[in-house]
Protein backbone atom coordinates (compact mmCIF):
# COMPACT_ATOMS: atom_id res chain seq x y z
CA UNK A 1 0.00 0.00 0.00
CA UNK A 2 1.41 3.58 -1.14
CA UNK A 3 2.06 5.80 1.91
CA UNK A 4 -0.21 8.43 2.44
CA UNK A 5 0.90 12.12 2.20
CA UNK A 6 2.56 13.65 5.70
CA UNK A 7 0.05 16.78 5.91
CA UNK A 8 0.31 19.77 8.35
CA UNK A 9 -2.89 21.28 9.47
CA UNK A 10 -2.62 24.51 10.95
CA UNK A 11 -6.04 26.51 11.85
CA UNK A 12 -6.56 29.99 12.12
CA UNK A 13 -7.76 33.49 11.65
CA UNK A 14 -5.19 34.89 9.46
CA UNK A 15 -6.45 38.51 10.31
CA UNK A 16 -3.92 39.05 8.58
CA UNK A 17 -1.18 36.08 7.88
CA UNK A 18 1.88 37.67 8.81
CA UNK A 19 5.92 36.03 8.93
CA UNK A 20 5.62 34.51 12.52
CA UNK A 21 3.04 32.20 10.76
CA UNK A 22 5.14 31.68 7.48
CA UNK A 23 8.07 31.03 9.71
CA UNK A 24 6.74 28.85 12.71
CA UNK A 25 5.32 26.50 9.57
CA UNK A 26 8.69 26.30 7.32
CA UNK A 27 9.98 25.13 10.71
CA UNK A 28 7.04 23.10 11.37
CA UNK A 29 7.83 21.40 7.85
CA UNK A 30 11.11 20.43 8.65
CA UNK A 31 10.79 19.09 12.06
CA UNK A 32 8.10 16.96 11.12
CA UNK A 33 9.30 15.86 7.95
CA UNK A 34 5.53 17.67 5.94
CA UNK A 35 5.34 17.02 2.58
CA UNK A 36 2.80 19.92 2.74
CA UNK A 37 1.21 22.18 5.35
CA UNK A 38 -2.28 23.73 4.90
CA UNK A 39 -3.52 26.74 6.18
CA UNK A 40 -7.20 26.70 7.09
CA UNK A 41 -8.37 30.07 7.39
CA UNK A 42 -11.17 29.99 9.21
CA UNK A 43 -14.79 31.12 8.23
CA UNK A 44 -15.13 32.50 11.89
CA UNK A 45 -12.79 31.20 15.22
CA UNK A 46 -15.87 30.18 17.47
CA UNK A 47 -14.54 31.77 20.45
CA UNK A 48 -13.60 34.73 18.74
CA UNK A 49 -16.08 37.64 18.06
CA UNK A 50 -17.09 38.72 14.71
CA UNK A 51 -16.36 42.14 15.43
CA UNK A 52 -13.09 43.29 13.78
CA UNK A 53 -12.61 40.11 11.74
CA UNK A 54 -11.66 41.09 8.02
CA UNK A 55 -14.02 39.20 5.06
CA UNK A 56 -12.98 35.56 4.61
CA UNK A 57 -11.27 36.32 0.91
CA UNK A 58 -9.52 39.04 2.33
CA UNK A 59 -7.76 36.98 5.01
CA UNK A 60 -7.53 34.20 2.33
CA UNK A 61 -5.81 36.69 0.17
CA UNK A 62 -3.46 37.61 2.70
CA UNK A 63 -2.87 33.94 3.68
CA UNK A 64 -2.03 33.02 0.01
CA UNK A 65 0.43 36.01 -0.46
CA UNK A 66 2.47 35.21 2.87
CA UNK A 67 2.76 31.17 1.93
CA UNK A 68 3.76 32.05 -1.44
CA UNK A 69 6.63 29.69 -2.93
CA UNK A 70 6.72 27.39 0.02
CA UNK A 71 4.97 24.21 0.20
CA UNK A 72 2.41 25.97 2.39
CA UNK A 73 -1.17 26.12 1.11
CA UNK A 74 -3.46 28.46 2.35
CA UNK A 75 -7.23 26.94 1.46
CA UNK A 76 -10.46 28.31 2.88
CA UNK A 77 -11.81 24.75 2.54
CA UNK A 78 -13.78 24.90 6.23
CA UNK A 79 -16.20 27.26 4.31
CA UNK A 80 -16.24 24.76 1.42
CA UNK A 81 -17.24 22.18 3.69
CA UNK A 82 -19.32 24.45 5.93
CA UNK A 83 -17.75 23.49 9.19
CA UNK A 84 -16.57 25.65 11.83
CA UNK A 85 -15.56 23.49 14.51
CA UNK A 86 -12.08 22.05 14.40
CA UNK A 87 -13.47 18.83 15.22
CA UNK A 88 -16.48 18.42 12.07
CA UNK A 89 -13.40 20.33 10.03
CA UNK A 90 -11.02 17.01 10.41
CA UNK A 91 -13.40 14.22 10.31
CA UNK A 92 -14.11 15.89 7.15
CA UNK A 93 -10.59 16.48 5.84
CA UNK A 94 -9.80 13.08 6.90
CA UNK A 95 -12.45 11.49 4.63
CA UNK A 96 -11.88 13.65 1.47
CA UNK A 97 -8.59 13.40 1.61
CA UNK A 98 -7.47 9.45 2.46
CA UNK A 99 -4.16 9.83 0.70
CA UNK A 100 -3.42 11.83 3.28
CA UNK A 101 -1.97 11.44 6.86
CA UNK A 102 -2.68 14.69 8.42
CA UNK A 103 -1.47 16.49 12.04
CA UNK A 104 -2.95 19.22 13.96
CA UNK A 105 -0.86 21.87 14.28
CA UNK A 106 -1.48 25.15 16.66
CA UNK A 107 0.64 27.81 19.27
CA UNK A 108 0.99 27.46 22.60
CA UNK A 109 -1.82 30.19 22.83
CA UNK A 110 -4.24 27.78 21.54
CA UNK A 111 -3.59 24.79 23.82
CA UNK A 112 -4.19 26.97 27.00
CA UNK A 113 -8.22 27.65 25.91
CA UNK A 114 -8.42 23.75 24.01
CA UNK A 115 -10.47 22.53 26.72
CA UNK A 116 -13.04 25.04 25.52
CA UNK A 117 -13.17 23.89 21.79
CA UNK A 118 -16.16 21.69 21.16
CA UNK A 119 -14.67 17.51 21.38
CA UNK A 120 -11.04 18.35 21.97
CA UNK A 121 -10.55 14.80 23.16
CA UNK A 122 -11.61 13.66 20.19
CA UNK A 123 -9.49 15.81 17.82
CA UNK A 124 -6.50 15.09 20.07
CA UNK A 125 -8.21 10.95 19.03
CA UNK A 126 -8.40 11.56 15.46
CA UNK A 127 -4.86 12.60 14.69
CA UNK A 128 -1.37 13.89 16.05
CA UNK A 129 -1.51 17.40 17.75
CA UNK A 130 1.96 19.57 17.42
CA UNK A 131 1.77 22.44 19.72
CA UNK A 132 4.32 25.28 19.06
CA UNK A 133 5.85 27.46 21.25
CA UNK A 134 4.92 31.25 21.59
CA UNK A 135 6.51 34.37 23.57
CA UNK A 136 3.99 34.29 26.65
CA UNK A 137 2.06 31.37 26.51
CA UNK A 138 4.33 28.79 27.16
CA UNK A 139 3.99 28.52 31.18
CA UNK A 140 0.31 28.56 30.68
CA UNK A 141 0.43 26.12 27.96
CA UNK A 142 2.08 23.38 30.34
CA UNK A 143 -0.53 24.68 33.26
CA UNK A 144 -2.99 24.58 30.39
CA UNK A 145 -6.32 22.46 31.84
CA UNK A 146 -6.45 20.16 28.66
CA UNK A 147 -2.40 18.70 29.57
CA UNK A 148 -4.21 17.60 32.85
CA UNK A 149 -5.58 15.20 30.67
CA UNK A 150 -2.83 15.39 27.21
CA UNK A 151 0.24 15.16 29.24
CA UNK A 152 0.45 11.56 29.81
CA UNK A 153 -0.06 11.44 25.56
CA UNK A 154 3.43 13.65 25.27
CA UNK A 155 6.03 12.55 22.99
CA UNK A 156 10.03 13.76 22.83
CA UNK A 157 10.47 16.34 20.04
CA UNK A 158 13.89 14.50 19.34
CA UNK A 159 10.97 11.54 17.87
CA UNK A 160 9.15 14.49 15.79
CA UNK A 161 9.67 13.24 12.36
CA UNK A 162 8.30 9.38 13.04
CA UNK A 163 4.57 11.62 14.44
CA UNK A 164 2.98 9.35 11.11
CA UNK A 165 3.73 6.20 13.17
CA UNK A 166 1.96 7.44 16.28
CA UNK A 167 -1.37 6.02 18.28
CA UNK A 168 -3.54 8.84 18.99
CA UNK A 169 -3.59 10.56 21.25
CA UNK A 170 -0.16 11.94 21.02
CA UNK A 171 1.13 15.44 21.61
CA UNK A 172 4.76 16.94 20.82
CA UNK A 173 5.77 20.53 21.86
CA UNK A 174 7.91 22.15 19.01
CA UNK A 175 10.27 24.96 20.31
CA UNK A 176 11.65 27.07 17.31
CA UNK A 177 13.14 29.87 17.18
CA UNK A 178 10.82 32.19 19.46
CA UNK A 179 9.01 34.06 17.36
CA UNK A 180 6.88 37.19 18.66
CA UNK A 181 4.88 38.32 15.51
CA UNK A 182 1.02 38.34 16.60
CA UNK A 183 -1.67 39.58 14.19
CA UNK A 184 -2.80 41.45 16.94
CA UNK A 185 0.15 43.21 17.45
CA UNK A 186 -0.30 44.10 13.53
CA UNK A 187 -3.93 45.47 13.73
CA UNK A 188 -3.12 47.89 16.47
CA UNK A 189 -0.50 49.36 13.90
CA UNK A 190 -2.40 49.09 11.55
CA UNK A 191 -5.70 50.99 12.63
CA UNK A 192 -8.13 50.94 9.14
CA UNK A 193 -6.29 47.68 8.42
CA UNK A 194 -9.81 45.71 7.48
CA UNK A 195 -10.93 48.55 5.69
CA UNK A 196 -7.73 47.99 3.97
CA UNK A 197 -8.13 44.38 3.33
CA UNK A 198 -11.62 44.33 2.25
CA UNK A 199 -10.75 46.66 -0.38
CA UNK A 200 -7.90 44.69 -1.82
CA UNK A 201 -10.21 41.26 -1.80
CA UNK A 202 -11.10 39.16 -4.96
CA UNK A 203 -14.42 39.16 -5.49
CA UNK A 204 -14.57 35.51 -5.92
CA UNK A 205 -17.38 34.13 -4.18
CA UNK A 206 -16.53 31.56 -0.81
CA UNK A 207 -17.90 28.54 -3.56
CA UNK A 208 -15.23 29.00 -5.72
CA UNK A 209 -12.32 29.31 -3.85
CA UNK A 210 -9.52 26.84 -4.99
CA UNK A 211 -9.15 23.92 -2.43
CA UNK A 212 -5.66 21.96 -2.49
CA UNK A 213 -5.55 19.92 -5.17
CA UNK A 214 -8.48 19.94 -6.29
CA UNK A 215 -10.46 17.97 -2.96
N1 LIG B 1 4.36 33.84 16.51
C1 LIG B 1 3.74 32.67 16.66
N2 LIG B 1 4.34 31.64 17.33
C2 LIG B 1 3.67 30.44 17.49
N3 LIG B 1 2.42 30.20 17.02
C3 LIG B 1 1.79 31.19 16.34
C4 LIG B 1 2.43 32.47 16.13
N4 LIG B 1 1.56 33.25 15.42
C5 LIG B 1 0.46 32.50 15.22
N5 LIG B 1 0.58 31.28 15.76
C6 LIG B 1 -0.39 30.19 15.71
O1 LIG B 1 -0.90 30.12 14.37
C7 LIG B 1 -2.30 29.78 14.37
C8 LIG B 1 -3.10 30.86 13.67
O2 LIG B 1 -2.87 32.08 14.37
P1 LIG B 1 -3.77 33.38 14.21
O3 LIG B 1 -4.20 33.50 12.79
O4 LIG B 1 -4.79 33.44 15.27
O5 LIG B 1 -2.66 34.51 14.46
P2 LIG B 1 -2.40 35.30 15.80
O6 LIG B 1 -1.16 36.09 15.59
O7 LIG B 1 -2.45 34.36 16.97
O8 LIG B 1 -3.69 36.23 15.80
P3 LIG B 1 -4.36 37.09 16.97
O9 LIG B 1 -3.27 37.93 17.58
O10 LIG B 1 -5.40 37.87 16.22
O11 LIG B 1 -4.98 36.09 17.94
C9 LIG B 1 -2.69 29.64 15.86
O12 LIG B 1 -2.59 28.26 16.21
C10 LIG B 1 -1.61 30.44 16.58
O13 LIG B 1 -1.41 29.94 17.89
O1 LIG C 1 -13.59 23.81 17.34
C1 LIG C 1 -13.58 24.66 18.24
O2 LIG C 1 -14.36 24.64 19.20
C2 LIG C 1 -12.55 25.79 18.14
C3 LIG C 1 -12.48 26.79 19.08
C4 LIG C 1 -11.52 27.79 18.95
C5 LIG C 1 -10.64 27.77 17.87
N1 LIG C 1 -10.74 26.78 16.97
C6 LIG C 1 -9.83 26.76 15.80
O3 LIG C 1 -8.53 27.07 16.20
C7 LIG C 1 -7.79 27.58 15.10
C8 LIG C 1 -6.99 28.76 15.55
O4 LIG C 1 -7.83 29.89 15.63
P1 LIG C 1 -7.22 31.35 15.82
O5 LIG C 1 -8.38 32.27 15.69
O6 LIG C 1 -6.58 31.36 17.18
O7 LIG C 1 -6.22 31.54 14.74
C9 LIG C 1 -8.84 27.85 14.01
O8 LIG C 1 -8.77 26.79 13.08
C10 LIG C 1 -10.15 27.79 14.77
O9 LIG C 1 -11.26 27.37 13.99
C11 LIG C 1 -11.67 25.79 17.08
Amino acid sequence: MKARKPTGLLGGSFNPAHAGHRRISLAAIDALGLEELWWLVSPGNPLKPEAGMAPLPARLASAQGMARRSRIVATAIEARLGTRYTADSLRKLARRYPDRRFIWIMGADNLVQFDQWRDWRLIARTMPIAVIARPGYDGGAHRARAMGWLRRYVRPQSQSRCWTKWRTPALVLLHFRPDPTSATRLRAALPDWDRLLSTKAPRDRITRLPLPHGG
